[in-house]
């Protein structure tokens, strides 16, 4: 009788979860990829696709073949909803979300000090015609600017390329092993039985104790002093919770990693797409030659500041038409926390993921119409500025905009500017689109080999 319960037990279960995961709502009236299977939903239909397609052969080709809606199940995740129209988009985020304070601060002293420092290698690299990996020399730049920026404190990556910087080396492993977890439904279980899970503890333990000493050493100085320097952190130490205390020094430190963590990877990526895309065999060349008229006409031989910053409008404009193409936070998701109905009449559940892919949305032809491919700066200046914004914004728009947006475009840029000013790159291999890794944001996955010359 036993043996008969259980297997009817089973046969009811296999008939429950016969096309989606367990802990998935089934949903006839959604459009699905073929390929779910019983109780694992789509996790071997993703598990097949190599992560460096993922966005193409999954994302896109669904988004081509089913529509902006369609849907998957995950076990352990449960329903996702796939919505890529602006006005899904839109709609999903106007929940309650308290609107983040933007970071305006920043010291444009600092970031030109660290630049200088990719202008002092690319000369040696000039000198000796030897080749750059740009994609690399862009990943330690962002962090040096990032603790200048935000401790007064350059990490020293770019005078030790090619060498070990611990902390750096912590950043990479741990954002390595996130982005694994992003494709691997139990990577609790797995950290838990291999060597993962000491690897992300250790490597945790660098960048807080790093950290720690940081702030250690702000609280050693003096704060009455009016010529102190101040930077981000000083700006976080003097500042209070909603508790009325000031933040400790946990808080602190995680208000820190958060930081480097949402901004190194995707603003430095973004050079590195930035800089493929104007400099690749099929690029229009005129582009590139107003992006130096610009860049000439508005530097001269001073170094930029504020106010030259904001007149790079033609190099900002390529900056948002990279991200359209290469948007270096390639998806997002929301956890619905309420039943609601998408403005297209889908119903969504609470608990329900729903799930929108800037990669899709920016290379979609519904929305952007037959030139979705061309590589067109000029939709990003004023005239067309606020249509192509209302359409997609890759640094999301709301009250859960990117808190460093403005810190992102001032360092690309400034970085990009003073570059171009100085060298003349090209590409080792102009042909080739780079392959994109797996990732949270969008690496190269292979790197970016170039090569330059001193700008006559
Ligand atoms: C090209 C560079 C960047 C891109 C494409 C980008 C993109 C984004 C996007 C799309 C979001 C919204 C995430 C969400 O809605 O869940 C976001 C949030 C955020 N970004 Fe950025 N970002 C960039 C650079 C930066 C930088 C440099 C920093 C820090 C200095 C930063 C800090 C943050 C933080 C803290 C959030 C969370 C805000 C919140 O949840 O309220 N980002 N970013």
């Amino acid at each position: 009788n036993k043996l008969k319960l259980i297997t009817a037990i089973i046969a009811l279960l296999t008939y429950k979860y016969r096309s989606h995961a367990v802990g998935a709502r089934r949903r006839n009236d959604l459009k699905e990829p073929k390929g779910a299977v019983p109780f694992l939903g789509h996790t071997l239909l993703m598990a097949s696709i190599p992560g460096t397609e993922l966005l193409d052969a999954f994302f896109l080709k669904n988004y081509r073949e089913l529509g902006p809606v369609w849907s998957i199940s995950l076990p352990g995740i449960g329903r996702m909803i796939q919505g890529d129209t602006p006005e899904m988009v839109e709609h999903v985020n106007k929940a309650n979300f308290a609107a983040a304070k933007a970071i305006r601060e920043h010291s444009n002293e600092g970031l030109n000090r660290e630049v200088q420092k990719i202008l002092d290698y690319f000369d040696k690299a000039a000198a000796s015609g030897s080749e750059v990996d740009f994609h690399e020399l862009m990943h330690a730049f962002s962090l040096d600017a990032f603790g200048s920026w935000t401790f007064g404190e350059s990490f020293g990556c770019l005078e030790n390329m090619g060498r070990k910087v611990p902390f750096a080396e912590a950043l990479n492993e741990l954002l390595e092993i996130s982005s694994g977890r992003l494709v691997d439904p139990i990577w609790r279980l797995r950290e838990s039985i291999s060597p993962v899970g000491t690897n992300v503890r250790q490597n945790k333990a660098v960048m807080r104790q790093h950290i720690h000493r940081i702030i250690a050493k702000h609280r050693e100085q003096d704060w009455s002093d009016p010529n102190k320097k101040s930077n981000l952190l000083m700006m976080y130490m003097e500042a209070k919770g909603v508790d009325g205390q000031p933040y400790s020094d946990e808080l602190l430190v995680d208000t820190m990693m958060t930081l480097l963590v949402a901004g190194r990877d995707t603003t430095s990526e973004a050079m590195s797409w930035m800089i493929y895309l104007l400099h690749r065999e099929e690029a229009d060349p005129s582009i590139l030659k107003m992006v130096l008229a610009e860049i000439d006409d508005v530097l001269g031989d001073n170094p930029p500041t504020h106010e030259t910053h904001k007149k790079l409008k033609f190099v900002e404009a390529c900056l948002y038409e990279t991200l359209r193409l290469f948007p270096t936070l390639p998806r997002n998701l929301r956890r619905c926390i309420k039943d609601d109905i998408l403005p297209d009449g889908t119903k969504i559940y609470a608990g329900d993921y729903f799930t929108w892919s800037y990669y899709a949305m920016g290379r979609s032809e519904r929305i952007w119409g037959s030139e979705v491919e061309t590589f067109k700066p000029s939709r990003w200046l004023a005239g067309e500025r606020s249509a192509s914004m209302n359409k997609f914004n890759p640094f999301h728009l709301g009250p859960r905009q990117c808190i460093g947006q403005g810190f992102a475009i001032v360092q690309a840029v400034t970085t990009v500017a003073l570059m171009l000013k100085n060298f003349e790159v090209t590409l080792v291999e102009p042909g080739k689109l780079p392959v994109y890794g797996v990732g949270i944001t969008l690496p190269m996955a292979c790197g970016l080999p170039i090569r330059v010359a001193r700008r006559t």
